[in-house]
């Protein structure tokens, strides 16, 4: 692409941030949800691209704000994805990890998913294709700690806190690594296993649209992850291939799900999380924690940023 659209999607992510911020805590899942996707769209609209929305999440959730299916005033052709705000439970009942999300990417780039559920081994760029979805979790958790140089004892294996873990948390406990359990926000438990500073590996699952964040991601800080679709009857299968996917087995992976460099992405902290320091209030403003990075350069940027609520006419 022609321009580093992280810096303008970042932007948004921002403002997403500082909506949801407001209304954190208030208890009000939906509200907070709505107006931080009104939010990032209004930010999202004013790029000088023609730009196609792809994966959304709720666009089957008639109480949700729907985005539009085409952005920007005009310019190159590209495709977007916002995750407005995940976790947005979190966000609304005050708990962690909840972050506002988006990409850009060269238009076509973006695998459309279905919402179904998909598993995820997510790990950052010193360790590299060693894992392999089909062994079991400690065989992986072991690779990683080879690879790191690592005892197993000393890797941390992030984990969504979900019933439907118990036998693989109970798998990782027994070859005796470290879990780091969070109760929602698998994006940013990805994301810190890539980096591999609070996390050395993901794994685990949760909606498929997360899993081609993860892959922007990566295609931008290095890391490698592998995913299944799990399909729970025929019309879960109907709904794959209607979004181009008719390999029930497939394994995904990075170039799978973001099929070009060309991509850019952004995340902004709500409330604090695994990856990014959630929103700070200050008197007239506010204090947002973000990331961007970019897939043709390697290139990433943490930024703080000072907003001030009486020259922000946006907000
Ligand atoms: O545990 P569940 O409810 O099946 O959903 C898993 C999904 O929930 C999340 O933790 C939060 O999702 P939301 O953005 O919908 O709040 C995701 O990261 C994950 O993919």
């Amino acid at each position: 692409m022609n321009t580093n659209y992280g810096m303008e999607i970042v932007r948004a992510t921002e403002i997403a941030a500082l909506t949801a911020a407001r209304v954190q805590g208030l208890g009000d899942h939906i509200d907070i949800l709505n107006q931080t996707r009104l939010a990032i769209t209004k930010i999202l609209d004013r790029l000088p691209i023609n730009g196609t929305m792809v994966n959304d999440r709720f666009s089957t959730r008639p109480e949700a704000f729907q985005f539009p299916q085409h952005l920007g005033k005009g310019g190159e052709d590209a495709d977007v994805m916002a995750i407005a705000l995940e976790a947005y439970r979190s966000a609304a009942d005050g708990r962690n990890n909840s972050t506002s999300y988006a990409a850009i990417a060269r238009a076509g780039a973006i695998q459309p998913v279905p919402n179904l559920n998909m598993y995820k081994i997510v790990v950052g760029p010193k360790v590299g294709d060693a894992i392999d979805i089909n062994q079991p979790p400690a065989v992986n958790v072991k690779r990683v700690a080879r690879t790191l140089r690592k005892y197993t004892e000393n890797v941390t294996v992030c984990v969504l806190n979900q019933n439907r873990h118990k036998q693989l948390i109970h798998e990782i406990r027994s070859c005796g690594a470290r879990i780091k359990l969070i109760d929602e926000g698998e994006i940013s438990g990805c994301l810190a296993a890539i980096k591999g500073e609070k996390a050395d590996i993901y794994i685990g699952s949760g909606y498929a649209p997360e899993a081609v964040f993860v892959a922007a991601a990566i295609r931008c800080m290095g890391g490698y992850f592998e995913g299944k679709i799990f399909y729970e009857n025929d019309r879960d299968k109907k709904t794959a291939s209607e979004h181009g996917i008719t390999d029930y087995n497939k394994i995904f992976r990075t170039e799978d799900l973001i099929r070009s460099r060309e991509v850019a992405i952004a995340a902004t902290g709500i409330t604090d999380g695994e990856f990014l320091e959630g929103v700070r209030f200050t008197p007239n403003g506010g204090i947002t924690n973000s990331f961007v990075a970019r897939g043709e350069t390697h290139t990433y940027r943490s930024l703080t940023t000072n907003h001030f609520f009486d020259y922000k006419p946006v907000f």
